[in-house]
């Protein structure tokens, strides 16, 4: 039995019917089958790819087998989204094996009755490869960019009607891109130029981002968690869109600061670091587990201002005294971080109708804990303008007490949308980040 495919279909299984975090899930599962680098490197593909070409792989399956694909089982299912996947994606697997390996992974998964139906399926397929027919675009343009895509409708149209015809395909073909992967330099504890330099005396390529402070590129990243200089601190990962989130919060040391939704830690980090772990940070979250990260981290990171507790901050219990500066990073969609984890655009529709009201309470309740002339940031990793823009016109038609503050922003990053001067929507097409969303107030 191949390995590579039977983690590749463990980690799908996980994934679609237990709704686990793809990138979690698949590091689990590597991890569990002890694959050596190629293997790893093809069920890596294998699961990305056919989580990311979901609803075009079952739109061509439903061309070649008389049971469609909602009325098949799980397994089978699965199965015959990787076999197609490969035949139609992977040039380097000749199609024979394709279906060979697809056959012999029924019969190892207690799917062997379905192992002749998997069989003629697939080679149907490969007969008629060049009959695969796709929506026309001219009579029903959404549902073939939803096809060409694998994109539901729902949230193409939304971001066509937020952002443009020419964002909304932007964001649809960079969901494919491979992301790229950013550390935040510890600047307590290492230079940019010595983590460089450490960085590729352990195997991995690292580049300074040249407009932006204490941010590096990394290649060739392995298993990071196993890397000695992320061990011993000096470093940790994040998006380009959330360090900028920290400089542009421009936490100061010696100031009160605190991150209500803060989980696993990543933005507390940045800005305890550029407070140069002095003053206090009070970094909470609604959940036990994740403020463990949250400890963890700090501790990695040598950095002692960060105090994680658990905390509600839609119904808060805890009396706290103001602080200068709040950040809400909310609980969100993550419309904007799609690329890294595709399993995000199956979510239905009404599974986010709720999270504008959570989100708004959220803010209202931080703003309470904020000092006068003191900062309050609202951020979310989601592109859709209900869990941006308009909770935030929410909250400023409601406060009297807070004014926008206009966003410094550095001269490479302009907005992409129109918005406020205390907005900024990053689009990864654009600005070659996650998308995400920030919003600036300052009490009065
Ligand atoms: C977008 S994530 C925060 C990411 C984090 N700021 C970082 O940079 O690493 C949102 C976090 O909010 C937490 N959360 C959700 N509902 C919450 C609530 N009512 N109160 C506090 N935290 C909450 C989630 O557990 C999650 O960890």
């Amino acid at each position: 039995m191949n390995n590579a495919r039977s983690a590749a279909l463990a980690a799908l299984l996980h994934v679609n019917v237990d709704e686990g975090y793809s990138n979690i899930v698949l590091d689990k599962t590597l991890e569990a089958y002890s694959l050596d680098q190629r293997d790893k490197a093809l069920a890596s593909a294998i699961f990305y790819g056919v989580l990311e070409r979901r609803l075009t792989l079952d739109y061509i399956l439903n061309q070649f087998s008389k049971t469609p694909v909602s009325k098949m089982s799980p397994v089978v299912l699965e199965i015959l989204r990787m076999g197609a996947f490969q035949i139609l994606y992977l040039e380097k697997i000749p199609n024979s094996a394709a279906v060979n390996e697809s056959v012999n992974l029924a019969k190892a998964n207690k799917a062997a009755k379905a192992s002749g139906f998997i069989n003629a399926v697939l080679r149907s397929l490969i007969r008629n490869i060049d009959q695969i027919k796709m929506p026309d675009a001219q009579t029903e343009p959404r549902t073939a960019l939803s096809i060409q895509y694998s994109c539901p409708e729902w949230i193409i149209r939304l971001w066509e009607e937020a952002y443009g015809h020419d964002c909304m395909t932007g964001l649809l073909r960079s969901a494919f891109q491979k992301p790229p992967i950013f550390a935040k330099v510890n600047n307590l504890s290492i230079s940019e130029e010595n983590l460089i330099a450490r960085l590729e005396q352990e195997g991995i390529k690292a580049k300074a981002v040249p407009w932006f402070i204490n941010a590096l590129e990394l290649e060739h990243t392995g298993s990071i968690g196993s890397c000695k200089s992320f061990r011993e601190g000096l470093f940790h990962i994040q998006d380009l869109s959330s360090q900028l989130c920290c400089f542009l919060f421009d936490p100061k040391p010696g100031e009160r600061v605190i991150d209500v939704c803060s989980a696993p830690g990543g933005k507390a980090f940045t800005i305890a670091e550029m407070m140069e772990d002095q003053g206090e940070l009070l970094a909470f979250d609604q959940y036990k587990g994740k403020v463990q990260l949250i400890r963890q981290g700090a501790e990695r990171l040598k950095l002692t201002i960060i105090q994680a507790a658990v905390r509600d901050a839609s119904n808060p219990k805890m009396e706290l005294s103001p602080a200068d500066r709040v950040l809400c990073d909310v609980p969100c969609s993550g419309l904007g971080i799609i690329r890294r984890k595709p399993e995000i655009k199956y979510k239905s529709k009404q599974a986010i109708d709720s999270l504008p009201d959570l989100q708004y309470g959220i803010l209202c309740k931080s703003s309470k804990l904020v000092k006068d002339n003191g900062i309050l940031f609202y951020s979310t990793c989601t592109l859709n303008p209900r869990e941006n823009f308009e909770v935030t016109n929410r909250f400023i038609n409601n406060h009297d007490d807070f004014e926008p503050l206009p966003l410094h922003l550095p001269a490479t990053i302009q907005h992409s949308v129109d918005e406020p001067a205390n907005q900024l929507t990053l689009m990864p097409h654009f600005h070659g980040t996650d998308g995400f969303f920030i919003a600036a107030f300052r009490k009065k």
